[in-house]
């Protein structure tokens, strides 16, 4: 089985990195993707020695959102549904997850690379990079929850207009709306760096305890219903002759 993850566990720093290794796919999240960071993520709900988890992506891109392979555009509502719930439950686990959580964002996102980076705690994001909730171009929303999460990471009404334009923004205007804590230039990630180093020089126990804290700050059932309502309407979207014609010519794009 090919590692469509890459798991590095620092026993020292109690830091573990997954980095989504689909590089000549822009690490496109496609279902084989998607089963293997479900195992990852259960383990750590397990793991009582890890101080902060970072997400991040091989090569040049963080993620480019589904596989538009797997989650193609001749599956019906139901199948829709089906897919799109198993990676809202993914990034519910990565929501919930006892320790923080940061989107290490190497390189470029779009549509669900831009939700899964919505569901960690904290988005550091490379200056060089573009990002963006594309999925309305595509003649559909959100469809892993991420949408619901971009409302608690950002300013509502700032949000709205995000996913209404479907607009591709720089990391300067990440950082400027709060969806980006910080950039960052490296192409190496070190745990020395200074934006990680804050994390790993507190205690395990006070980091629980501040995750703890943050989650319960957020209502969470309230959110896991607004995340399921998102599935739902995104699924019957998903067959939609907009999104079908969309992501039809994605592949011819690419077939020039
Ligand atoms: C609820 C989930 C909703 C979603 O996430 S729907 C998907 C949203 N994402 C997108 O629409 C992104 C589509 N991709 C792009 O726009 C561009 O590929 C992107 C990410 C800007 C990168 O551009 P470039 O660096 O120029 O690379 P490229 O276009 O030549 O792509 C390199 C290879 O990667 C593939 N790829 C990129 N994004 C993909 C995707 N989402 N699904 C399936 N395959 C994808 C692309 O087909 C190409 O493959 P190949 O080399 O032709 O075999």
């Amino acid at each position: 089985m090919n590692n469509l993850v890459k798991v590095e566990n620092s026993k020292i720093e109690q830091t573990t990195i997954l980095t989504l290794n689909r590089p000549e796919k822009r690490n496109a999240i496609s279902i084989e993707l998607i089963n293997q960071l479900k195992v990852i993520i259960e383990k750590l709900h397990q793991d009582d020695e890890t101080k902060l988890v970072i997400i991040t992506g091989e090569g040049s891109a963080f993620c480019a959102g589904g596989d538009l392979n797997d989650f193609h555009g001749e599956i019906d509502q139901e199948k829709a549904h089906e897919l799109l719930s198993q990676m809202q439950e993914v990034l519910w686990q990565i929501t919930t997850l006892p320790m923080p959580t940061i989107a290490w964002m190497n390189g470029l996102a779009r549509g669900g690379g831009m939700e899964l980076a919505s569901a960690c705690d904290f988005r550091y994001v490379h200056e060089s990079g573009n990002y963006g909730f594309t999925q309305g171009k595509l003649g559909i929303s959100t469809g892993w929850g991420g949408g619901t999460l971009l409302y608690e990471r950002i300013h509502s009404q700032e949000a709205y207009y995000w996913l209404v334009s479907a607009d591709i923004r720089s990391a300067q205007v990440l950082k400027s709306i709060g969806f980006a804590q910080a950039t960052f230039s490296t192409h190496q990630l070190e745990l020395e760096h200074d934006l990680i180093k804050p994390f790993i020089s507190r205690s395990l126990t006070q980091l629980k305890h501040w995750k703890s804290q943050w989650l319960q700050n957020q209502d969470l059932q309230k959110l896991k219903t607004k995340m399921d309502a998102e599935v739902e309407a995104c699924s019957h979207m998903w067959v939609s002759d907009e999104h079908k014609e969309a992501v039809s010519n994605f592949f011819k794009r690419n077939k020039k």
